[in-house]
């Protein structure tokens, strides 16, 4: 049974691959002809050797064509078309194999990526960016490599061994049989070897995943480094993990290392049996000279290429360990974002009620215990209290990143998990504490938060919206203004500019429920008072829920809800 598993991905992947069938079985035909027709001018040479030799005795001769000269005219003619054969179907199964690993490449590519973006938070909590990101790149990129070739080196070595096997017993069977004996032992090697491999690149593959995430984290955290002067310790760990990964390589090269030399041990004896027991035969004069050639020429066709067995189940192995991380992702479970009940953002009143609602992270204490808020539509909620108290987290509830353990959130009455996902959060701006911003212009950026809208989002728009978000001043103090590139993660701007472009972005989403968490937390005290006045004309309307630490944020708030300890400690009417 365990033998059988290292098939598992192949079949899987097959599954996935099944609407290509026709340009697979297309690319299987070429890889066999092609194979074909190269074997043919082995027989070809033994044809000629048989017709100097015997004239109008050989083989050919006993066919029908008894002149010679025309018999050896008749085999050119065959080598012609062989070889051009070999070429054409050469030419013609790499164009299929390499477009059909292009295709595949690609759609698992777009595939696993779709899939993964709708994977919930606490996925991406478990797992790092670089080892998620070494399996869309390098493991994709792995199965290329087996399909761009390995599966057409199987095919032919499989063409070889049944072409020529039948070939051999056609001619001497004894010989046929002798010299195969060792393929048994050949075929259950490779068996033992994938047996062995398989676990060795699976370590492999994951070890190399380590090494993404190590390079991806010290990457992104390089100005820490920096400051830190830690570049060592980060060399230093690089070097540990780059080391594993080297040491889980070093065990599967030693075994994909042996397995040659085993196999063409095996392949020798073959080899022998033909060359000494048919040489006994030809001289007997019970084997045709022609004949003695042909086998001996086409035993080194039959073994030599199981030598290849080697390289082309090692390359099978590591594909097929890639292809299962792949996969793996793509059957990770993932909440359907298009089921449950529809919602027209236009029709959201924005009455929010947190009913009873207790949380807590996977594998932690309760964050959230049994918390009731009502927030009604039109109105601005805050929601103050220490540091790590769980106000976040009711955001993300709401924005539904995570589900409660128990009691649940309503929107206009109605649950939010009864809705579907996708219009749920259309139907919230939501300004997170950790500002992200795209690689690309601040013009980009803002205009992100009009995605899914129709039509195009104009420039005025996007200056109106940055005005709003008192960004528009230093965005056109900038040398390319709204052109200008915020680099990675918008590290190319200050804390606050990234804030209020942040902001910017989802006042242009124009969602009937605002939620800013620390949304002004890093401008200065004049900034955000401009803001605040910004926010006044833009919550009209709209229901806001903002979190805050400064008091000056909440100060226009109906209600003010402190968090302590993951519980409402207190309720107040309007501050302000
Ligand atoms: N993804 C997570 N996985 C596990 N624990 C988490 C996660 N996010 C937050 N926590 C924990 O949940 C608790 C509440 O976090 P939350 O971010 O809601 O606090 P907060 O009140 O918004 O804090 P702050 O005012 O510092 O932003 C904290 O103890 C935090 O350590």
């Amino acid at each position: 049974m365990r033998l059988l598993n290292p098939a598992a991905p192949l079949r899987r992947l097959y599954r996935y691959g099944f609407r290509h069938r026709a340009q697979m079985r297309w690319a299987v035909f070429c890889s066999i002809m092609n194979k074909l027709c190269d074997l043919a001018p082995e027989i070809l040479i033994g044809a000629a050797v048989d017709v100097v030799v015997r004239r109008d005795q050989s083989f050919l001769a006993s066919a029908g064509l008894v002149d010679p000269v025309w018999q050896v005219g008749l085999l050119g003619v065959l080598t012609l078309l062989v070889w051009g054969g070999e070429s054409l179907f050469q030419y013609l199964y790499q164009v299929a194999w390499r477009n059909l690993a292009q295709t595949m490449q690609h759609e698992l590519r777009l595939d696993a990526f779709a899939h993964v973006q709708k994977l919930d938070m606490a996925f991406f909590e478990d797992r790092s960016t670089g080892s998620l990101v070494s399996i869309l790149n390098d493991d994709i990129n792995q199965l290329e490599r087996f399909l761009d070739d390995g599966a057409n080196r199987i095919l032919q070595i499989s063409t070889g061994c049944l072409g020529v096997g039948a070939v051999f017993f056609a001619i001497q069977p004894t010989i046929a049989v002798l010299s195969m004996l060792p393929m048994p032992f050949i075929i259950a090697g490779s068996f033992w070897f994938q047996y062995k491999a398989e676990p060795l690149y699976a370590e492999v593959r994951e070890k190399a995943g380590l090494i993404s995430a190590r390079l991806a984290n010290s990457l992104t955290g390089i100005a820490t480094i920096k400051s830190y002067t830690a570049e060592d310790r980060e060399a230093v760990g690089l070097a540990a993990d780059s080391d594993t990964y080297r040491k889980a390589n070093g065990a599967a090269i030693k075994l994909s290392s042996a397995f040659i030399p085993v196999v063409r041990m095996g392949v020798l004896a073959g080899f022998m049996v033909t060359l000494v027991y048919g040489g006994w035969l030809a001289l007997e004069g019970s084997l045709a000279i022609g004949a003695y050639s042909v086998l001996i020429f086409l035993s080194q066709r039959l073994l030599w290429p199981l030598t290849e067995m080697g390289s082309t189940v090692d390359l099978y192995q590591r594909a097929m360990a890639s292809t299962r991380r792949v996969l793996d992702l793509i059957d990770t479970p993932a909440p359907a974002l298009d089921q449950g009940q529809p919602l027209a953002v236009a029709d959201v009143k924005g009455d929010i009620r947190f009913d009873g609602v207790s949380f807590a992270y996977a594998g932690r204490d309760r964050v959230l215990e049994d918390v009731s808020a009502h927030i009604p539509a039109g109105t601005v909620a805050a929601f103050i209290g220490t540091t790590g108290s769980g106000k976040s987290t009711l955001a993300k509830l709401l924005m539904r990143f995570y589900e409660p353990a128990r009691g649940q959130v309503l929107l206009d009455g109605v649950p939010i998990a009864t809705l579907r996902l996708h219009d749920l959060r259309r139907a919230i701006g939501f300004v997170s504490q950790d500002v992200f911003l795209f690689d690309g212009t601040i013009a980009e950026n803002i205009a992100y938060g009009a995605i899914g809208r129709a039509g195009p989002v104009d420039a005025a728009e996007i200056e109106r919206v940055a005005k709003l978000a008192e960004a528009h001043e230093f965005i056109t103090s900038l040398p390319q203004g709204y052109d200008t590139l915020v680099g990675e993660r918008g590290q190319k701007l200050s804390g606050g500019q990234r804030q209020r472009l942040s902001l910017a972005r989802a006042i242009l989403k124009d969602a009937p429920i605002l939620v800013l968490d620390e949304a002004t937390s890093a401008v200065d005290n004049e900034t955000e008072a401009a803001i605040q006045r910004s926010l006044e004309t833009i919550a009209i309307g709209r229901t806001t829920l903002v979190i805050a630490h400064r008091l000056t944020t909440i100060r226009h708030a109906d209600q003010v809800f402190t968090v302590e300890d993951g519980r409402i400690a207190c309720v107040r009417g309007r501050v302000g």
